[in-house]
């Protein structure tokens, strides 16, 4: 199977390419601010199949800079979409429980009605719709909350504000589900060697670790397996305004994903503890 991907720098990008030989694309390589040069990169490369990984992430950055977002997260993919579409071959592309708008206290379906609260949610389902627009094979797949040893992340931000202060107030009414970036790495694959084999599994799908967790409760997981003495103090959302207003439900039904791809909802706190593990490793 020969992949073509967008992005290598990235969390998730970077346990695929531990996963597969991939052939990976930078932003030197293929800037996303630039949609003809993205389809021109598939065509090129002809593979078998493309994963997009790559992606406008800085969530509260968005707001005062949509154009820019708008352009790599909704016109970019559907770009890359058409491409593969025209080629006939799989596109597997990340998108976010931020296209939801949080209402209720039960997990959302794949096909729950989208509502995004901010900029960075309705790019990522701009591009949701242009993928699925351009007709061809394609999994979106929808993830939430996602950590691992590179990048920026919740995991990361709290060891280093853990280390910094004994006390810590942490939103304690938005609740998701956290999830390892080699869970999804693993997702994508299994998803784009089947869909080789099966196009009639395109569609949407959900991945978000388990058990689902409020922000509050995750940095106390992080301190306790870390070790990190930090007291947690819940706060509501409206004690720590942001530029981008973030859903209070993230919860995602993943049963879909188990039924069609064979991958059981991962548990978060087993990736937590690799991921603390191989940060400890590269400290020596
Ligand atoms: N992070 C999260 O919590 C969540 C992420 N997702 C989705 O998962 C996917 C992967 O996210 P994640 O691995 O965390 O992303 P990261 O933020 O870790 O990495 C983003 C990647 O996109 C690249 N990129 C950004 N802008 C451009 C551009 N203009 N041209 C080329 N490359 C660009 C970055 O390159 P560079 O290093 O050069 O900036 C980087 O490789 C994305 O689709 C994201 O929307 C979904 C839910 C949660
Ligand atoms: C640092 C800090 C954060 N928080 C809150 C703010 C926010 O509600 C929550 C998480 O902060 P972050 O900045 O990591 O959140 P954010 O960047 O919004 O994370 C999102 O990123 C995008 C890309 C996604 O697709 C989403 O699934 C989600 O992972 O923690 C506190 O309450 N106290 C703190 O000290
Ligand atoms: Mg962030």
């Amino acid at each position: 199977m020969r992949i073509l991907m967008f992005g290598s720098t990235g969390q998730v990008a970077r346990e695929i390419e531990r996963r597969a030989p991939v052939v990976s694309l930078s932003r030197e390589d293929v800037d996303l601010t630039d949609p003809a040069d993205c389809a021109e990169a598939v065509r090129a490369e002809a593979p078998d199949v493309v994963i997009n990984a790559a992606a406008y992430t800085a969530v509260d950055q968005a707001e005062s800079d949509e154009i820019t977002a708008a352009r790599v997260n909704g016109e970019a993919p559907g770009a890359m979409a058409r491409a593969c579409a025209d080629l006939g071959i799989p596109f597997i592309h990340i998108s976010t429980d931020y296209v939801f708008d949080g209402t209720g206290d039960v997990p959302f379906s794949p096909d729950a009605p989208t509502g995004p609260l901010g900029a960075y949610g309705r790019t990522k389902l701009a591009g949701e719709e242009a993928v699925r627009a351009a007709g061809g094979p394609h999994a979106i797949i929808r993830t939430s909350w996602v950590v691992s040893a590179h990048g920026k992340n919740f995991v990361k931000t709290m060891l280093k504000l853990g280390a910094e202060r004994d006390r810590l107030t942490i939103v304690a009414d938005q609740v998701g589900g956290p999830t390892p970036a080699a869970d999804i790495a693993e997702l994508c694959l299994a998803a784009a060697s089947q869909l080789i084999e099966a196009p009639e599994k395109s569609g949407t799908y959900h991945l978000s670790g388990g058990p689902d967790v409020s922000w509050a409760d995750f940095a106390r997981e992080i301190f306790a397996q870390s070790g990190i003495t930090c007291e947690v103090v819940d706060i509501p959302t409206s004690d720590f305004p942001t530029p981008a207003k973030r859903p209070a439900n993230s919860r995602m039904d993943n049963s879909a994903t188990e039924a069609t791809f064979g991958l059981p909802r991962p548990d978060w706190r087993v990736g937590l503890a690799a991921i603390l593990a191989e940060l400890q490793a590269e400290e020596g």
